[in-house]
């Protein structure tokens, strides 16, 4: 299987924190990658790494097999990305917007409108195409979001919490594309909090602890590992956390104590 993305002992510290341990993954085309883990464990730490907006690590990084430490940045053309948090230019319409992205991976202007115009249609925002970003609301903001990280036709995407604010149907919608975009051959890097979501759509899921992969496999060969019948359930076993109730109860008395 042709590997899109390779990753040989990666390790990434800030100061004395140790973010990422040695890290060694190949990721294959068509994969649907669910890239699971505790608050802090790394994740988008790891997608920084590869997109090339955090350096200063150790180990190696093959994008199509070009190594981004060469300093090349032809690869970024086949990639598209959803922030976890966008630095959307939120004072341009959506139309001004996905023009403007279109245009720096080298589209026409024309070609990157009425690509993004379909798009919003499709996901229920044409209405909105011509307003302001600042007056969205948190779904149709993510819904443009999506649509720039997919206008270029990218051949990986990195997918960071992507479903944010985004309603029912929307979300049924996504997925669909999402499987639809793996079965044409495209491979696609998820991580997620959403359990139920990660289990449904992942090819593979990688879950990253402390730095560490803890566990890579199908959810089938995760669930013949620990047991357990739900992501959730194999989440909570593989990080140790089984506190829960006892956590709440405390919260709820310190909420409740008067001090
Ligand atoms: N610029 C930075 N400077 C210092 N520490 C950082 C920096 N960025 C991330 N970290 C630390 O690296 C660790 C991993 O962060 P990262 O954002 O990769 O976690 P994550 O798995 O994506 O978490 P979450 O699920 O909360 O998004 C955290 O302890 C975080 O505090």
């Amino acid at each position: 299987m042709e590997s899109i993305v390779t990753i040989r002992n990666l390790s990434k510290s800030y100061g004395d924190k140790e973010v990422l341990r040695d890290i060694n993954l190949d990721v294959h085309k068509g994969e649907i990658i669910g890239y699971i883990g505790p608050n802090g464990a790394g994740k988008s730490t790891t997608v920084k790494i590869m997109l090339g907006l955090v350096g200063d690590y150790s180990g190696d990084i093959r994008i199509f097999g070009e190594d981004i430490r060469d300093g090349k940045v032809d690869y970024k053309k086949k990639i598209g990305y959803v922030p976890e948090t966008a630095e959307i230019y939120e004072n341009l319409t959506a139309r001004e917007y996905l023009t403007f992205i279109g245009e720096l991976y080298g589209m026409k202007y024309e070609e990157a409108n009425k690509k993004a115009g379909k798009l919003m249609d499709l996901f229920g925002v044409k209405d909105v195409y011509d307003a302001r970003i600042s007056s969205y609301s948190k779904g149709m903001k993510q819904k443009a979001l999506i649509i720039s990280a997919l206008i270029n036709d990218p051949e990986v995407l990195f997918l960071d919490e992507p479903l944010s604010g985004m309603d029912a149907n929307s979300v049924m919608v996504f997925k669909e594309v999402l499987a639809e975009l793996a079965r044409k051959g495209k491979t696609i890097f998820y991580s997620s909090h959403i359990m139920e979501v990660v289990e449904k759509i992942s090819s593979r899921i990688i879950l990253i602890n402390n730095g560490e992969i803890v566990a890579d496999g199908s959810f089938n060969d995760l669930k013949g590992t620990t047991m357990d019948s739900s992501l959730e359930e194999i989440f909570n076993q593989l990080t140790g956390f089984n506190e829960h109730e006892k956590i709440a109860k405390e919260i709820v008395a310190t909420i409740e104590e008067v001090i």
